[in-house]
C-alpha cells in the first residue's frame, strides 16, 4: 500500500479514557482503522494497549470518549452487539474451551456472531488452518500452546469479522506460530478484512502492518506508516525510554 491511508473510516476511536477504579490507564487515545487496513499498536507492557482494545470490544467501560464503527456510535453497547456489528477480538492468552473438541470450539465462534451453529463456515477455517482440520475431533486441551492460539484465531474468524483485533498473538509462543497467524491475517486483509494488532514482536508486526500507533503510558506518542516508524528513533524511545 502506498503511503496514503484509505479514506473510508471503519473504526474511529476518539479521546477514550479507561480507568480501573480511580486509576486511569488510558488517558484520551484517538486512533482510526480504515477499511482494508492492517494497523498495529505498539508500546511497552502496561502502556494501556489491552485496556483500549477491551474498551473497543465493550469488555471494560470507557470513562469518556467515543468509539464509532462504520459511522455507528458503539458507546455503551454490549460485547455481543459489538461482535454482531463486526468487531471480533481474539483475547490475549489463547482462551479456548479445553474440554471441547477443536470443531466445537470453532462452532462456538459461530454462536458469538450472527451465524449460529453454521457448520458451512468450518470449511473455510480448515482451509486457512489445515492443522485444525487434522485435529478437528481432538480435545482442545491436547493441542500445543501454538495450536490453541491458532484455534482461538479460527474461533474469531469463523464469525466473519469486518475488523479482527488480535491482542498479542505471540503470547510467549514459538515465533513460527506468530508468522502463521500474521501471514493469514495479511491475506485476509488483502481480501478486505481490517486488522488491528497489538504485538510485542515489533519486527514481525511491522512487517505485516501498514500503519502504526506507538502508545506510551496511556497516550499515543506517535503515529505513522510503518516504514516511517522504522526509520526514526521513535521505536527506540518508546521501548527503551530514551529521548
Ligand atoms: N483489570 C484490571 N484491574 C486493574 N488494573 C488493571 C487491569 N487490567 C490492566 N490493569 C492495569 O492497567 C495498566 C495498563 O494495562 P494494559 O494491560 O492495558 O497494558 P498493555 O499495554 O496491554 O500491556 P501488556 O502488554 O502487559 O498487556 C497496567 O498498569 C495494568 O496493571
Amino acid at each position: 500500500m502506498a503511503n496514503q491511508r484509505p479514506c473510508a473510516p471503519l473504526l474511529e476511536v476518539r479521546d477514550v479514557r479507561v480507568a480501573y477504579g480511580k486509576a486511569e490507564v488510558v488517558h484520551g487515545i484517538s486512533m482510526d482503522v480504515r477499511a482494508g487496513e492492517f494497523v498495529v499498536m505498539l508500546g511497552r507492557n502496561g502502556a494501556g494497549k489491552s485496556s483500549l482494545l477491551h474498551a473497543i470490544s465493550g469488555l471494560v467501560p470507557m470513562r469518556t470518549g467515543t468509539v464509532r464503527f462504520e459511522g455507528r456510535d458503539l458507546g455503551g453497547a454490549r460485547p455481543r452487539d459489538i461482535v454482531k456489528a463486526g468487531i471480533i477480538q481474539v483475547l490475549e492468552g489463547h482462551r479456548v474451551f479445553h474440554t471441547l473438541s477443536v470443531e466445537d470450539n470453532l462452532l462456538i465462534g459461530t454462536y458469538a456472531a450472527n451465524s449460529r451453529g453454521d457448520r458451512g463456515k468450518l470449511g473455510r477455517i480448515y482451509e486457512l488452518f489445515p492443522e485444525l482440520a487434522e485435529r478437528r475431533h481432538q480435545m482442545a486441551s491436547r493441542l500445543s500452546g501454538g495450536q490453541q492460539q491458532i484455534l482461538a484465531v479460527g474461533q474469531g474468524l469463523i464469525g466473519d469479522p469486518k475488523l479482527l483485533i488480535l491482542d498479542e498473538p505471540s503470547g510467549g509462543l514459538a515465533p513460527m506460530v506468530v508468522d502463521r497467524i500474521l501471514d493469514v491475517a495479511s491475506d485476509l486483509c488483502r481480501s478486505g478484512m481490517a486488522i488491528l494488532l497489538v504485538e510485542q514482536l515489533v519486527e514481525k508486526a511491522l512487517r505485516h502492518a501498514h500503519y502504526g500507533y506507538l502508545v506510551e503510558t496511556g497516550r499515543v506518542a506517535a503515529e505513522a506508516f510503518v516504514d516511517e516508524l522504522r526509520e526514526g528513533d521513535l521505536l527506540q524511545r518508546v521501548y527503551l525510554g530514551g529521548h
